[in-house]
C-alpha cells in the first residue's frame, strides 16, 4: 500500500491529465451501463408495441452512445498514457539525478547492471501499471458495481441469484494475487543478476577472451537465464491455473443468469427486454472479473518493481555540501593541511579495522610539489581520494587553504582539483570533448595547448579528423599510453590550484614519460601537485617525498634526504637501479 500511495505523488504534477482520464473513463462505464438498458426499451416500448419509431430513436441512441463512448476512449487512453509517460519521466530523472549525487562509497558496491535494469525494465513495468493497468483496474470496479447496480435496479432478484458465483471468482482472484506477487518479485530480481552478467561480460570481454573463458561465461549466464525462465514458467502456471477457473466461475455468473432470466420471464416476472439486457449486463460482471488477472499480473509487478527504484532513491547521498558552509571554493590557492587524518571504508569496523589512513599529519604549501611512495595498497590513492571528498575522513581534518574541505561547496572544490586517475575513462566521443569535458567552453588553443602539455598533440594531429576524431566507448581506438594522455590534458586544461597525478605517467614509455614531466615543469608551477607514481623517475623533481605504509607516513623528506636514511625509498631506489642497470 505504501508503496501504491508513494507511486501516486508521482501524479500530482499531471492531476488535471488524471482528472480528465477518470471522467472519461467514468463517463464511458456510464454509457456502457446506458446501453444494455436502451436494448432494453427497443425489445419492451418498440418491438413489444410494435413501434418502430422508438426502435429507430433507441437504435440510432445506441449508435450515438457508441460513436461517443470511442472518442471519449481514445482522448482517455492518450490523457492516461500521457500520465504514465510523467511519471517515468519524473522517476527517470529523480534516479538518475540521485545516481549522479551518490558517492563512491555507493559506487564502491553497486552493481552496474542491476542500476541498469532498474533504469530501463523496473521502471517500464511501474508505467505499465500508471499508464494502463491502474486506470484498467479502476475501469473495472466501476463498471463491476455499476452493472450491479443497474441490475439491481432491472430485476434485483434475478441480480441476486447469478451473483451467487461472484465470491468463488473473488476468492480465485485473491489466492492468484497473493501468489503472483512473490512471482513478479523474483523475476525482477533475476531480470537485475541477468543485466548485471551482461553487463559485466561486456564491460569484461577482454579478459574473458584472453583466459579462454567464454564457455564458462555462456554457461553462467545459461544458468541465470534458466532461472528466469523456471520463475516465468511457474508464474505462468499460476495464470494457467487461475485464468481457466476465472472462466469458468464466469460461465456459471452467465449460465445462472440465463437460467434465472428465462424463469422470471416465463413466469411474468421479467419482461423479454430485461431479459436481453441482463445478457448483456452479464459481461459487465464477466469481463471486470476476468481482466482483474492480468491487471492484477501488471500491478505487482509494477509494485515489486517500484520498490527496487525506490530503493536507489532512498540511498542518502553522504557527501553533499549540505555538511558544510558552502564556502566559495574560487578562492583556494592550495594550501594543504593533512590534520591527524584517520580514514576507514564503509564497510570497515573502526573500532577493530585498522585505518586505511591513520594519523597522517602533513603541510603542503602552494606550488609545492609532493611525491606519495608506497607499497601497493599502502594507502597512496585513498590519501587524494579525501581532498576530492570522494570520501571523507573518519577523523581529524582535511583542510585546504585552512577551511575544511567539508564546508566548502562540493561542485566548486571538485574543478578546483585536477585529478588524472589511475584509471582512465574517456568517453565516446570526440578526442575535444574528451579533453574539454571538465570545461566545455574552452578554445581550440587552449585545448591544444593542454594536448601539447601532455605530449598527445602531435598524435591527435596524425589521427583521422584530429581533434574531431571519434574516439569508442571507454577509448577504445587510443592505446593505453595515449588514453592516459587525453586525461592528463584534460586535467590540465582544468588550470588547477591543485592537480593530481595518480600514476598518471605509469602506461607511457619511459622517454615520453620524460618529455611529459618537462613540459609538467612549467604546468606544475604554482600549483600544488601531488604526485603518486611507482618510478623514481617520476619523482625526482618532486619539493618533498612522502612515503607510506600501512597507511601511515613512514619517511618524509627531499630525494637527497630520503637516500641518506634507511627505508623503503632507499631500497627502491635500489631495486630500480638495479633493474636498470640489468
Ligand atoms: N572501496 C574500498 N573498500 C574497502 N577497502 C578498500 C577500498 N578501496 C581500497 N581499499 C583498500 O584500501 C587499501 C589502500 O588502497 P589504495 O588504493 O589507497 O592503495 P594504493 O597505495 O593507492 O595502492 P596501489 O599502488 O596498488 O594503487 C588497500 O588495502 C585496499 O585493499
Amino acid at each position: 500500500m505504501k508503496v501504491l500511495i508513494r507511486l501516486m505523488k508521482y501524479m500530482r504534477p499531471s492531476t488535471r491529465w488524471v482528472v480528465l482520464s477518470t471522467a472519461l473513463m467514468l463517463l464511458g462505464t456510464l454509457l456502457d451501463l446506458i446501453a444494455p438498458w436502451m436494448l432494453k426499451q427497443v425489445f419492451d416500448k418498440g418491438i413489444g408495441d410494435s413501434n418502430m419509431k422508438i426502435v429507430l430513436v433507441f437504435v440510432l441512441g445506441l449508435i450515438v452512445l457508441q460513436i461517443v463512448k470511442s472518442l471519449g476512449m481514445f482522448w482517455q487512453g492518450w490523457a492516461q498514457e500521457l500520465v504514465g509517460q510523467n511519471v517515468v519521466y519524473s522517476l527517470r530523472s529523480q534516479l538518475y539525478n540521485h545516481l549522479q549525487r551518490l558517492s563512491f562509497t555507493y559506487y564502491d558496491k553497486a552493481q552496474t547492471g542491476q542500476l541498469m535494469s532498474r533504469m530501463t525494465g523496473d521502471i517500464e513495468s511501474v508505467k505499465n501499471f500508471i499508464g494502463f493497468g491502474s486506470m484498467a483496474m479502476f475501469m473495472g470496479v466501476a463498471t463491476f458495481f455499476g452493472t450491479i447496480v443497474f441490475m439491481l435496479f432491472i430485476q434485483w432478484k434475478v441480480t441476486l441469484l447469478c451473483m451467487a458465483s461472484v465470491p468463488l471468482l473473488l476468492f480465485a482472484l485473491y489466492r492468484f494475487n497473493k501468489q503472483v506477487g512473490p512471482a513478479w518479485g523474483q523475476i525482477r530480481e533475476q531480470m537485475g543478476r541477468l543485466t548485471t552478467t551482461l553487463q559485466e561480460n561486456i564491460s569484461g570481454i577482454r579478459v574473458v577472451k584472453a583466459f579462454a573463458r567464454e564457455k564458462v561465461e555462456q554457461n553462467k549466464f545459461e544458468s541465470r537465464n534458466d532461472q528466469n525462465f523456471e520463475t516465468n514458467m511457474e508464474r505462468a502456471k499460476l495464470e494457467a491455473k487461475a485464468f481457466p477457473l476465472m472462466n469458468f466461475y464466469g460461465g456459471i455468473v452467465f449460465v445462472t443468469m440465463a437460467w434465472f432470466s428465462a424463469y422470471f420471464v416465463a413466469k411474468g416476472q421479467m419482461s423479454l427486454g430485461s431479459f436481453m439486457a441482463f445478457q448483456w449486463y452479464t459481461w459487465g460482471i464477466i469481463w471486470p472479473l476476468n481482466m482483474l488477472g492480468w491487471q492484477i499480473n501488471i500491478m505487482q509487478q509494477a509494485l515489486k518493481a517500484a520498490p527496487r527504484v525506490f530503493e536507489v532513491l532512498d540511498t542518502p547521498v553522504d557527501i553533499n555540501s549540505e555538511t558544510g558552509n558552502s564556502h566559495d571554493a574560487n578562492r583556494i590557492r592550495g594550501n594543504v593541511t593533512f590534520d591527524g587524518v584517520t580514514f576507514h571504508f564503509a564497510d570497515q569496523n573502526p573500532e577493530t579495522d585498522p585505518g586505511i589512513l591513520e594519523g597522517i599529519s602533513l603541510g603542503v604549501k602552494q606550488g609545492e610539489v609532493i611525491a606519495v611512495l608506497g607499497s601497493t595498497g599502502s594507502g597512496k590513492s585513498s590519501l587524494i581520494a579525501l581532498l576530492s571528498r570522494f570520501y571523507d575522513v573518519s577523523s581529524g581534518r582535511l583542510l585546504i587553504d585552512g577551511i575544511d574541505v567539508r564546508d566548502y561547496e562540493l561542485e566548486g572544490l571538485r574543478r578546483k582539483i585536477g585529478i588524472v586517475p589511475q584509471e582512465t575513462f574517456l568517453f565516446s566521443a570526440t578526442i575535444r570533448e574528451n579533453i574539454a569535458y571538465g570545461v566545455p567552453e574552452a578554445t581550440q588553443e587552449q585545448i591544444e595547448w593542454a594536448a601539447r602539455k601532455a605530449q598527445i598533440h602531435s598524435f591527435i594531429e596524425t589521427m583521422p579528423f584530429g581533434y574531431d576524431t571519434i574516439i569508442g566507448e571507454r577509448g577504445v581506438g587510443l592505446s593505453g599510453g595515449q588514453r592516459q594522455r587525453v586525461a592528463l590534458a584534460r586535467a590540465i586544461l582544468m588550470d588547477p590550484p591543485i592537480l593530481v597525478l595518480d600514476e598518471a605517467t605509469a602506461s607511457v614509455d619511459t622517454a615520453t614519460e620524460s618529455a611529459i614531466h618537462e613540459e609538467l615543469l612549467e604546468v606544475m608551477k604554482g600549483r600544488t601537485t601531488f604526485i603518486i607514481a611507482q618510478r623514481l623517475s617520476s619523482v625526482k623533481r618532486a619539493d618533498r617525498i612522502i612515503v607510506l605504509d600501512g597507511g601511515k607516513i613512514v619517511q618524509q623528506g627531499t630525494h637527497r634526504e630520503l637516500f641518506e636514511e634507511e627505508g623503503f625509498f632507499r631500497s627502491l631506489f635500489k631495486q630500480q637501479e638495479a633493474a636498470s642497470a640489468r
